[in-house]
């Protein structure tokens, strides 16, 4: 029935409501607006000192580079289920990727318009998701800032396809984490530079351990001055290739639960969370921390240690945020559903509140949350791509995906360079030019004390050779006296 209000309403010849949840253009305020930087020539090694705002250099305000969270919305193709059950119907949504904005159908006449950073239609390649949604945080990971790119939506909209697929078969298949991994190992140098990588899920309030499934109880710390989240307890593998990273993301995936639900058989009941630390040197790079020690003197320049940047990506792909009723879950399975949906409200919350400015942002309700805290309201880059599906069926949760993304877009974070001065390696250049030295002394030390024995020998040598010619200058002289004498006695 809704057929021909569905086209006309995708021809636009009704007239729809436009409801924008936020200021149409997007960066209207210039100071809060993010310039992604040029994508780099393919296989050309970027500058690695460019910062989040394109100036050379990183920020020497502490407070940080403001960064909005950046939202991008996918639509999912019409899947075989979709292409026979909803053949009557329009889709819920209309795409309109040259104006950024989506219109979700209120009814055959109406529909709501959203804007958002991208839109991206069904026809949208894992490539150009990648250089819209990760790409920009990837770059600001390998310059020594936090990132975070998230997938939040429905169960079997896509967040899992985006994020994960390994794409084994079809290169072109490969989702957000593989690409990820391309760029940074193409641009760090494995001499200097360190990339390892965590791999976890979050079930029931729990985080697993996906690189070992035995470590199953992994505890999140906080660091209470700085605020730093961190996992000791996970297992943390270093990666000097694409081949063993794929790898490991193939035994993360065999690990990974996922428990079938009425709305997908293969729909993912956990939060899997990759973490990839980039560690780098910067040797004689521009830096906040060089210019502020200054190389005026010969001795500080001798002494400065060099710099770290410690850039952090997150890579979260959310479970499933249907409702619990329609999901049809019960048991177990219901206790399941309700700790997903106690976290993801949880990150819902903490959204609502960062949105509004609220003096209090209730992070410490969930572990996600906990986890996530430095990606929302804290330090790092953040772009989180919504996905949603086209049927009118799931309209109740599309309609509810959109509203957290729209909301997501109004955070704004503090991004903050994560560099500091290399004090270990400055103490191990010390330790070693301390033995040289030491060596050197001992040398020194010796050489001279063979000099003074030897000096003593030939001082004592002279000493006896003199007090010799004494003795003989004396026995000569004596014995020409006594001659002398002998000689006078005669005469008299
Ligand atoms: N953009 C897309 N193009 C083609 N197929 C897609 C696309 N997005 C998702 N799919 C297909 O839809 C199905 C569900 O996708 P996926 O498992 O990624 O959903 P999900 O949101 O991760 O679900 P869950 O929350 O249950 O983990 C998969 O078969 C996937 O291949």
């Amino acid at each position: 029935m809704a057929t021909a209000g569905g086209n006309s309403y995708r021809n636009g010849t009704h007239r729809n409501s436009l409801k924008v949840d936020r200021p149409l253009s997007v960066n209207s305020n210039p100071k809060t607006s993010i310039k992604s930087k040029p994508l780099p020539v393919s296989g050309q090694r970027r500058s690695s000192t460019g910062s989040i705002n394109g100036t050379t250099g990183a920020s020497k305000d502490d407070a940080g580079v403001p960064g909005r969270v950046r939202v991008a919305v996918r639509l999912r193709p019409r899947n075989a289920e979709e292409l026979a059950a909803d053949a009557d119907f329009a889709d819920c949504v209309e795409i309109q990727p040259e104006l950024k904005r989506l219109k979700l159908r209120k009814n055959n006449w109406d529909s709501d318009t959203y804007e958002f950073d991208e839109v991206l239609t069904e026809f949208a390649s894992q490539k150009r998701v990648y250089e819209v949604v990760a790409k920009p945080v990837v770059e600001s990971v390998l310059d020594g800032y936090n990132g975070t790119v998230m997938a939040y939506g429905q169960t079997g909209t896509g967040k899992t396809y985006t994020l994960v697929r390994l794409g084994e078969e079809d290169t072109a298949a490969r989702g957000i984490m593989v690409r990820a991994m391309e760029d940074i190992l193409a641009d760090v140098s494995l001499e200097t530079d360190s990339i390892s990588v965590s791999y976890l899920q979050l079930y029931m309030e729990t985080i697993q351990d996906l690189l070992d499934p035995a470590n199953d109880n992994i505890s999140i710390v906080e660091d209470p001055k700085s605020g730093d989240v961190s996992l000791p307890g996970a297992t943390l593998v270093e990666i000097r290739d694409q081949q063993s990273f794929v790898e490991l993301l193939r035994l993360g995936e065999v690990h990974r639960y996922a428990a079938n639900t009425k709305l997908n058989t293969e729909s993912s009941r956990s939060h899997a969370i990759l973490m990839v630390h980039v560690k780098r040197s910067i040797k004689g790079r521009d830096s906040a921390l060089s210019s502020e020690i200054g190389n005026n003197s010969h001795m500080v320049k001798t002494l400065k240690p060099s710099i770290v940047r410690r850039g952090k990506l997150v890579v979260v792909d959310l479970a499933g945020s249907e409702r619990i009723d329609k999901s049809g879950s019960e048991g177990h399975t219901l206790e399941e559903a309700k700790s997903i949906n106690l976290s993801l409200s949880a990150l819902g919350k903490c959204i609502n509140s960062l949105a509004e400015n609220s003096a209090h942002v209730p992070f410490r309700d969930s572990k996600l949350t906990r986890l996530l805290r430095d990606s929302f309201g804290g330090t790092a880059r953040t772009s989180l791509v919504i996905t949603i599906g086209p049927s009118p069926r799931h309209r109740g949760e599309t309609a509810s995906t959109i509203m957290f993304g729209q909301r997501a877009m109004k955070v704004e974070n503090m991004l903050k360079l994560k560099e500091e001065f290399d004090y270990k390696s400055l103490s191990r250049r010390l330790d070693l030019q301390l033995d040289k030295l030491m060596v050197e002394h001992e040398r020194q030390q010796k050489a001279f004390e063979d000099e003074i024995e030897r000096l003593t020998i030939e001082a004592q040598s002279q000493i006896s050779e003199a007090e010799r010619n004494y003795a003989d200058a004396l026995e000569k002289e004596r014995m020409k006296y006594q001659k002398d004498y002998t000689g006078f006695n005669k005469e008299a």
